[in-house]
């Protein structure tokens, strides 16, 4: 678990050496191109491409709120730091300790409730929906022999890469073991390093579930017609018992699980024991996990293996409230960075191992304050032309 603060010590003024703490909001480079220092009366006001930009990262005599942010040649537009009030009040996370749910045949949570702490998980929400760049992915596939086209059912964005590379300082990406430049042809996507305002929130979780990550997926559920149907994240590129973290942010949303069925997993062990002592999950219930604001699930051991999980849709106005939904995991091979990035940005338009074609345009989304929606975000040079 990592080191907690108290909420006293929290209140007490900031000492000189806090304020330089890497937890306080120094600069994490992070593969970051640039991490640009910007100036603006207030911070909460000032939108990135508005703000003035000092190019030598220095900070304006007499500028306050300075801003950072990070750009990568791959983001359509830069990311900003978390904002001070959200950074430091990260340092009391995990603000819960997490309850073990393993009393299902195969099943292993940790359930934090919240993890994140009340006080800051609405500013975190409404901090990420209005920075991150987010898509709404197309692709083919084939079912029962006939094409057919998939429309993602929510918003979803992706940053990292696998463990045979990694980003430098200088956000270009180099092989793991050599620190070479990687060959062209190793992805066809173009991987984009994980910004500041995820990177805090990865290294917590690093130090509050023992395990390493390099990717961080989120999702964005608009409305309750948004979803993800069962699935597991099962994949061969993320080893065996993969744990996977997921954040909840936003509206509160029912996540549902049910155990595969036994012929999904034929031989696998100890499975005739596990069907026959299922309980309430037996008799077609899924088990219901209501995620508020600021929980996250630790899922982990052979739950991927076993279990399926959802967001089903909803009716009803809170689901309307909107919903992230941010997953950290670690994929071991390049095969992980390929589908992540095909099913989450979708851009590489790239035929996939089934033949099918994913991406369409590659549109980009960025949440309209005034609109209060998602909107296509249009680079500013075509912005002009129009
Ligand atoms: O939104 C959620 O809580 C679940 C997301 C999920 O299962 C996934 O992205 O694989
Ligand atoms: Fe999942």
């Amino acid at each position: 678990m990592s080191k907690r603060r108290t909420l006293d010590s929290f209140f007490q003024p900031l000492r000189k050496k806090q304020q330089l703490s890497p937890e306080n909001g120094t600069a994490q480079r992070n593969g970051i191109l640039n991490n640009h220092r910007v100036s603006g009366l207030s911070q909460d006001s000032i939108r990135p491409e508005e703000a003035k930009i000092l190019e030598d990262g220095s900070e304006g005599v007499g500028l306050q709120d300075a801003r950072e942010l990070s750009s990568h040649t791959t983001y359509p537009f830069p990311i900003p730091y978390l904002p001070s009030n959200i950074q430091s009040m990260l340092g009391f996370a995990p603000a819960a300790e997490p309850s073990v749910i393993k009393d299902q045949p195969d099943l292993d949570l940790l359930y934090f409730q919240p993890y994140i702490p009340k006080e800051i998980a609405r500013d975190l929400f409404e901090f990420l929906r209005q920075e991150l760049f987010f898509y709404r992915v197309k692709y083919m596939i084939k079912r029962g022999g006939v094409e057919t086209l998939i429309n993602t059912p929510r918003f979803t964005t992706v940053f990292g890469v696998d463990e045979t590379s990694r980003f430098t300082a200088d956000g270009s990406l180099v092989d793991s073991s050599t620190g070479r430049p990687v060959p062209k042809d190793r992805y066809r996507c173009k991987p984009r390093p994980i910004p500041q305002c995820l990177n805090e929130l990865r290294k917590l979780t690093e130090g509050s579930t023992n395990t390493t990550y390099n990717f961080c997926l989120v999702n964005y559920y608009a409305s309750g017609s948004d979803s993800i149907s069962y699935h597991s994240d099962d994949e061969r590129f993320l080893g065996s018992n993969p744990s996977i973290a997921s954040f909840s942010l936003g509206a509160k949303r029912d996540f549902l699980m049910k155990h595969k069925p036994p012929t999904e997993r034929p031989g696998a062990p100890g499975m005739s024991t596990a069907t026959s002592t299922l309980s309430s999950e037996t008799a077609g219930q899924p088990l219901k996990f209501p995620l508020a604001s600021g929980d996250m699930i630790l899922m982990r051991g052979p739950t991927q293996a076993t279990w399926l999980h959802s967001i089903p849709k909803r009716k009803g106005r809170e689901s309307d409230r909107g919903r992230i939904n941010i997953t950290f995991r670690k994929a071991m091979v390049r095969g992980g960075t390929e589908n992540y990035y095909t099913y989450n940005v979708g851009m590489s338009a790239n035929a996939d191992e089934n033949g099918g074609r994913t991406g369409e345009k590659g549109e980009v989304y960025r949440w309209d304050g005034r609109r209060e929606e998602m909107v296509q975000w249009l680079p500013p040079e075509i912005k002009s032309e129009n």
